[in-house]
């Protein structure tokens, strides 16, 4: 029997130090069995320390990239990632609704672990009203959602579920990660549907947290088309991305916050 193996694309930013953005996107993919395609939104100046700088593209090349790809390719699930400016965002919103390859997760990336924005400030309103009602689900952290929502950050698992129920009147579906908070659990919840699912993980004690968030998305758009439903797909996505931040250890990358590490399973599973 010929194995199925999901066309999954990226629409994100780049990464030179491997970690995060179409880096962390292409290697999840891959690390989850499915095939990974990239349209790059901005070249980004970055390591495991910071963010030293931002090339922008501008929104008719990140069309052009999506087009020509959909013209030839048929893709069975989108993440998006990084976008940074209002024009990108519109451009990919008119494609999403032009052409709908569905399904579509979308990360709202706004500042990198290092405290650099990587959306300018004034599109924050167009992701919420143009982009949010396109897709199927997102997956903010909390500084993410308190933006989105225009409140203050959630302190507690408690407010997270009223940001995430609030969230839910935007998008089609949301999770609502936890990593900010502390505590010996990393708490995501889930909302799909108007049912609340907790995914509670083991925190690892690590440095090596670059692109989580980039990971844990790309890993939900690959499993999607491979599993029936969100919850299955995000409860295998939560538990990768915990493998890959405990065998973070075996990497030395960088002096910061170095990335995660993908290959994990290759190794641990008997049958490969
Ligand atoms: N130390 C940790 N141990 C286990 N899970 C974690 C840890 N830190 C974050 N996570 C999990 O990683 C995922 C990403 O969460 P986080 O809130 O850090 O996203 P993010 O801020 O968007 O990440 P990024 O640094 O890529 O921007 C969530 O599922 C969260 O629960
Ligand atoms: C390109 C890119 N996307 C997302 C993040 C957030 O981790 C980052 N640091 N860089």
């Amino acid at each position: 029997m010929t194995a199925y193996i999901p066309t999954v694309l990226t629409i994100a930013g780049t990464d030179p130090s491997g970690g995060a953005g179409i880096s962390a996107d292409l290697k999840t993919f891959s690390a989850l069995g499915a095939f990974g395609t990239a349209v790059i939104t901005a070249v980004v100046t970055q390591n495991t320390r910071g963010v030293a700088g931002i090339h922008q593209l501008d929104g008719e090349t990140v069309a052009g990239q999506l087009n020509n790809l959909l013209d030839d390719v048929h893709v069975d699930a989108v993440k998006i990632g990084m976008l940074g400016t209002v024009e990108v965002i519109e451009s990919v919103a008119a494609v999403l609704r032009e052409r709908a390859p569905a399904p579509v997760v979308l990360d709202p990336v706004m500042v990198a672990k290092s405290g650099h924005r990587l959306l300018a400030p004034d599109a924050v309103a167009a992701m919420r009203e143009q982009l949010i009602p396109l897709v199927d689900l997102i997956t903010p952290n909390l500084p993410e959602a308190a933006d989105l929502l225009g409140v203050g950050e959630a302190t507690s698992v408690c407010d997270m579920a009223r940001q995430a129920n609030a969230l839910a009147d935007l998008a089609s579906g949301v999770l609502l990660k936890g990593g900010h908070l502390s505590g010996a659990d990393s708490t995501d919840l889930l909302v799909v549907d108007g049912r609340v699912t907790e995914f509670d993980a083991p925190r690892v004690v690590t440095r090596n947290t670059h692109g989580t968030g980039c990971t844990l998305s790309s890993a939900i758009a690959a499993l999607r088309p491979q599993r029936d439903s969100w919850v299955v797909a995000v409860r295998e996505a939560k538990e990768y991305l915990t493998g890959a931040l405990r065998a973070a250890d075996d990497l030395s990358i960088g002096s910061g916050h170095g990335p995660v590490h993908h290959f994990w399973r290759m190794w641990d599973d008997p049958h490969t």
